[in-house]
């Protein structure tokens, strides 16, 4: 019987069409789903776009396994958590020594790393992939992170490279370093997409409920931004939502959408690594925030009750706005790529920002015509803090006053901004000299004789100040 090049275990929407992607892409795929209805749906699909002749079938995971070519690869693209540890333990018995897992979903990076552990005494190499792009880019090419054994990334290149998105002609698929080193940027690269998507929500906020737009404006306001310098796939499908119209009230389908955002756990990954590793990232904290708070919508519409309603229009223009958003953008990007330098020095993963930034440029829900500008900026100085790169820094004083009215104007007209205040004021703290940590320093010697430095005396000072409130009274 002819075996399979490589299987798929997980046919979901992003297994059954990377399924589908790679069968396009020459290679003979088994695929295996825990319920049978989604393998029938897939050979459905499979059958319509005439790539039935290159997948194989199999409901039993045994047969599957046996289906194909030694040494195996097999994708694991389950929910993931405790599904891709269970999926595990089902396919072990199944492996030979020498076969491979190359688990696709958006596991833990320190998941991966105690996985990659558990089965290397085992004889069964491991790799810990990140993929971005969504059911589209995953049928089409999508960007695939690698991590884990250099000689595991040699088995399954070829493939890998053959299903992700080009740019250029340059897939947009690296290997990037050990262990969890591809889950962990796969984690920052759904922080920055939340980042992205909670600026892009609360500019949207400003002009529906600062301007008066309606949703069929606000969409041509997208649309005619994703023709200049904020040209992304987020801000293009950001105008396909606003203009869709729901078929049965007739109204915007927007308006419909109940104001509640779900999260599956990678924002909240990156806004923890990014606490862990001492590296602000207010921008991601301030996406995540904003969920959570989404997410309490009775609380909310009671605090709106004791509070009263906001209301009335803000002055601002729509170029400041677009100007804010790219202003909030580089900070949140500057953030993002600065908490995958600190945990790369951490772990010696030894990664690349330019070639990250290299990948993410077509096939992610990130991708955008900046990323391009980001991947010069790094290639030029691996170390580099994207706000003082030259070319950034023009572009933010070009930006940052606009963003400075944007979010003056929120605050003044009751509308929130987390995330985009957030990052101004990183911004300002970023490039604030002499901040006022001198103050914070005293108090912690004051209660605690925690010491301070007093530059020309020395480190671990302390001042002479009274030992009780009441003495400090008198
Ligand atoms: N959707 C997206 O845009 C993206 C998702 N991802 C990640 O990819 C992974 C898959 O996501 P997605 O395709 O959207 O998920 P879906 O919900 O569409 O599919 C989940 C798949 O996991 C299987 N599964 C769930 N639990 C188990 C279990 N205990 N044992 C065996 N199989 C199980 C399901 O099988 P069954 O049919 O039997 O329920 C199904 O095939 C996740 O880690 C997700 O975070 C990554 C990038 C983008
Ligand atoms: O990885 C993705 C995109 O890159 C997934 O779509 C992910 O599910 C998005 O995260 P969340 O569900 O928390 O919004």
């Amino acid at each position: 019987m002819t075996k399979a090049d490589i299987g798929l275990v997980g046919l979901g929407v992003m297994g059954a069409n990377l399924a589908l992607n790679i069968a396009e892409n020459g290679y003979t795929v088994a695929v295996n789903n825990r319920s049978a209805q989604k393998i029938d749906d897939f050979m459905i699909a499979a059958k319509l776009e005439g790539l039935d002749g290159k997948v194989m079938p199999e409901l039993d995971l045994a047969a599957f396994v046996r289906s194909v070519k030694r040494p195996r690869s097999i994708i694991i693209m389950v929910k993931a958590g405790r599904p891709v540890d269970d999926m595990i333990e089902l396919l072990l018995p199944l492996l030979d020594k020498g076969d491979a897992i190359i688990e696709c979903g958006n596991s833990l990076f320190s998941d991966t790393e105690q996985r990659f552990e558990y089965l290397t005494p085992k004889g069964i190499g491991y790799l810990g992939v990140g993929v971005s792009g969504g059911a589209e880019g995953a049928r089409h090419g999508p960007s695939i992170m690698v991590g884990g054994s250099r000689e595991q990334w040699e088995n399954a290149a070829p493939v890998l490279k053959a299903i992700a998105a080009k740019f250029k002609g340059e897939s947009c698929c690296a290997w990037l370093g050990e262990g969890g080193a591809g889950h962990f940027v796969k984690t920052i690269h759904n922080g920055i997409e939340y980042g992205d998507m909670q600026m892009i929500a609360e500019v949207y906020g400003v002009m529906r409920d600062g301007l008066g737009m309606d949703a069929s404006a606000c969409a041509d306001v997208f649309k005619r931004w994703n023709e200049g310098p904020l040209n992304s796939y987020l801000i293009e499908i950001t105008g396909h939502v606003l203009e869709a119209v729901d078929s049965e009230s007739g109204k915007p389908l927007v308006d419909l959408i109940l104001d509640k955002a779900g999260q599956k756990g990678t924002g909240v990954w990156s806004a923890i690594a990014a606490q862990e590793l001492g590296v602000p990232a207010t921008a991601i904290e301030g996406a995540v925030a904003a969920r959570s708070i989404s997410s309490r919508k009775n609380e909310r519409i009671a605090a709106e009750g004791a509070y009263g309603k906001r209301e009335g229009a803000v002055d601002i223009s729509l170029d400041d706005l677009e100007k804010a958003l790219l202003a909030g953008k580089i900070v949140s990007y500057t953030q993002g790529f600065s908490v995958i330098a600190r945990k790369s020095e951490e772990k010696g993963w030894g990664l690349e920002l330019a070639t990250i930034a290299k990948i993410w440029r077509a096939g992610c829900i990130i991708r955008s015509r900046f990323l391009d500008q980001m991947a010069g900026a790094f290639a030029g100085d691996a170390s580099t803090n994207l706000l003082m790169v030259p070319d950034f820094v023009t572009l933010m004083k070009d930006c940052h006053p606009a963003l400075r009215r944007v979010v003056a104007a929120g605050a003044l007209g009751e509308l929130p901004l987390v995330c985009l205040s957030s990052a101004l004021s990183y911004f300002d703290s970023y490039r604030q000299g002499r901040g006022t940590a001198n103050l914070i320093q005293g108090q912690r010697d004051f209660f605690g004789s925690h010491g301070f430095e007093i530059e020309g005396r020395g480190a671990d000072l302390h001042g002479d100040w009274p030992a009780t409130i009441a003495e400090a009274a008198e």
